[in-house]
């Protein structure tokens, strides 16, 4: 009894321009670094060796995800795999700090608004200004979508979560290893609900570029039997420690 589990593989993109530069991203579809990619390829080969074989890949419609993944499976032999991509696994919409420097962004508000803007659950920061220079209010791949213009993690809970119960749970109850290529706040959204982490809690939760974050899911309750494991562990404790630290340099 209860002894299947489903298998769910998060992978963060690798490191990408913006990552490199220190500068909010958000929606603005910046492309992986030379460094992301190899990063990505690395994900892949550490998901051949662990014999963790997606059947299938959702990802974002951000160009850091969708290349992540594509890099990925080509390095685990799984390029031929069904995708599926959803805004609904974008990056959080980082609003009016979109394009600004985190280092510049500390200095001129101070650690506390700072921190509030990046890791606390529930405060946007202020919206986008329409038709600006990192605004998507324009963008024709969000034309079936709402119009966003900031969001806090909750809000990126509440936009992913439908995307989880219909196109993912699916996928997993026909038993298939499901990879989900998405980015630092999504994936902080879906640990955050699968792991029942506290609204405080999720401020200390980082995740790291390009390595493999895998989870057994339990078949009936389809939450974690465990904690989720890095494929390389010591260098996922590095990494988290960098994001954590981002802008205080
Ligand atoms: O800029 C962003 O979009 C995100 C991820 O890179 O940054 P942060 O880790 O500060 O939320």
């Amino acid at each position: 009894m209860g002894t299947m589990t489903y298998t769910l593989v998060l992978l963060r993109h690798g490191e990408s321009e913006w990552n490199a530069k220190n500068l909010f991203t958000g929606w603005v579809d910046v492309a992986l670094s030379e460094k992301g990619v190899e990063e990505a390829k690395r994900g892949g080969k550490l998901l051949r060796e662990a014999g963790v074989l997606p059947d299938v890949v959702h990802t974002s419609l951000l160009r850091r995800a969708m290349n992540t993944a594509h890099l990925a499976l080509d390095a685990a032999d799984r390029l031929w795999i069904p995708v599926k991509r959803s805004w609904r696994l974008n990056e959080r919409h980082y609003g009016a700090l979109q394009g600004k420097d985190k280092a510049q962004t500390l200095a001129e508000f101070g650690e506390e608004q700072f921190m509030l803007w990046r890791r606390s659950y529930d405060v946007p920061p202020p919206a986008i200004e329409v038709g600006s220079e990192f605004s998507q209010d324009a963008d024709p791949r969000y034309a079936d979508a709402p119009q966003v213009l900031t969001e806090c993690l909750k809000d990126v809970l509440e936009r992913a979560l439908p995307y989880w119960d219909a196109e993912i749970v699916p996928d997993l109850k026909a038993g298939k290893t499901v990879l989900v290529a998405a980015h630092g706040n999504s994936l902080r959204a879906i640990v955050k609900y699968l792991e029942g982490i506290s609204d405080d809690d999720i401020a200390g939760l980082n995740i790291p570029t390009g390595i493999p974050l895998v989870y057994e899911l339990d078949e009936e309750t389809l939450k974690p039997v465990g904690p989720g494991k890095y494929l390389d562990p010591d260098a996922a404790a590095e990494a988290i420690k960098a994001v954590a630290n981002q802008g205080k340099k």
